[in-house]
């Protein structure tokens, strides 16, 4: 299976994903400048990913203070930690993993510097290693959505490419696929960066899991067909209310679903979960450059001067959820009620 992200003497290695699927590149992060463009430019990401980059990217931004006192140490670090929570704004499994490391520090706070930053690097390997067992939890709880010869439709890339291993929305497809079942996939291309296309495709390919490939406005018609049997996506951040938001066009999925009588799941783990935003219209929606619209992989499709709205993401509403798979279980409406009993 392919690793997304990987800690070893100092440096972080990642698959530069901007990349794929033509060209598997693993570059090597060495500083918290470099981690926070790897954030930006989604060479790293995926709620879970981009949390567990974020964690490594402390560890590179402290790795230089030495012989300090705690106060000037901790102010160093919270300038690591802003810094990197200003990479993108919406998965929140980036500020989780930056607030973790902040409170790992705090509560190491009489020790020396030294081993404050050694128990930081630890906790950043801890995290990772958290979610690996977290993503084949979602996976082994998501599988009872699925039966021998289902037939599954994903939205961008909730696979082992955004996540340390498994991945979330896919996770339940290995986890089938292990059990020996036959299980299909369609993946939306999922415009205007192709997540689905070049990393859901891929990754599904490598892993020989039956996949085939529609552009996003086939939704539709391969719904009507009765070709699909459930619906199952990743997230970026779970509101109380179990409002979700997602890659752009999800919530147009949903609704298709619904119109279809298809169930749709959200697969996520608890770490996206963020109970201190009450509903999908607080969630901050990340807007992108125009030019991944007008000029996307090189070629110029769109008048370079023609307005364009580019949000990566889109709220669905937890109405239209018929579950969210969690390393917890399934959690089912009410929401507001459900999910916060996942952290009593
Ligand atoms: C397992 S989280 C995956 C989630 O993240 C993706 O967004 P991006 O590729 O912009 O980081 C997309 O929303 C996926 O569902």
């Amino acid at each position: 299976m392919l690793r997304t992200i990987e800690y070893r003497d100092g440096k972080v290695y990642i698959i530069d994903q901007t990349k794929l699927p033509t060209v598997n590149e693993i570059i090597a992060i060495e500083t918290v400048e470099e981690c926070f463009d790897a954030i930006k430019k989604l060479k790293v990401r995926g709620a879970p990913a981009i949390g567990i980059a974020a964690a490594y990217g402390v560890v590179l931004g402290i790795a230089d203070l030495k012989e300090i006192d705690f106060d000037s140490f901790y102010k160093e670090l919270k300038k690591v930690t802003e810094y990197l929570s200003s990479s993108r704004p919406t998965a929140v499994n980036l500020f989780w993993a930056l607030n973790r490391m902040e409170k790992k520090a705090l509560e190491n706070k009489e020790k020396p510097v030294e081993e404050i930053k050694k128990i930081l690097e630890n906790e950043a390997i801890s995290i990772q290693r958290e979610d690996e067992e977290i993503c084949r939890k979602i996976g082994e709880n998501g599988a009872h959505v699925l039966k021998d010869g289902s037939t599954v439709l994903t939205h961008c890339n909730a696979g082992v490419l955004a996540t340390s291993k498994y991945g979330t929305a896919l996770a339940p497809i290995y986890f089938a696929k292990e059990k020996g079942w036959n299980i299909k996939v369609f993946a939306d291309e999922t415009r205007p960066l192709l997540q689905g296309a070049r990393l859901t495709a891929f990754e599904l390919n490598e892993a020989s899991v039956d996949v085939t490939l529609i552009t996003d406005n086939m939704a539709a018609m391969v719904m009507a067909k009765g070709w699909i049997d459930v619906v199952i996506v990743g997230c970026d951040r779970v509101a109380a209310n179990g409002d979700v938001a997602n890659k752009i066009g999800t919530y147009g999925v949903a609704l298709l679903a619904k119109a279809h009588n298809i169930p749709f799941y959200i697969a996520g783990p608890t770490t996206t979960i963020d109970l201190n935003t009450a509903t999908g219209e607080d969630i901050v929606i990340e807007e992108r450059d125009r030019e991944e619209i007008i000029c996307g992989f090189g070629k110029q499709t769109a008048p370079s001067d023609v307005k364009v709205f580019n949000p990566a993401f889109d709220v669905t509403p937890h109405e239209l959820i018929a579950g969210i798979i969690t390393e917890k279980g399934i959690v089912r409406a009410p929401y507001d009620i459900n999910l916060k009993k996942l952290f009593d």
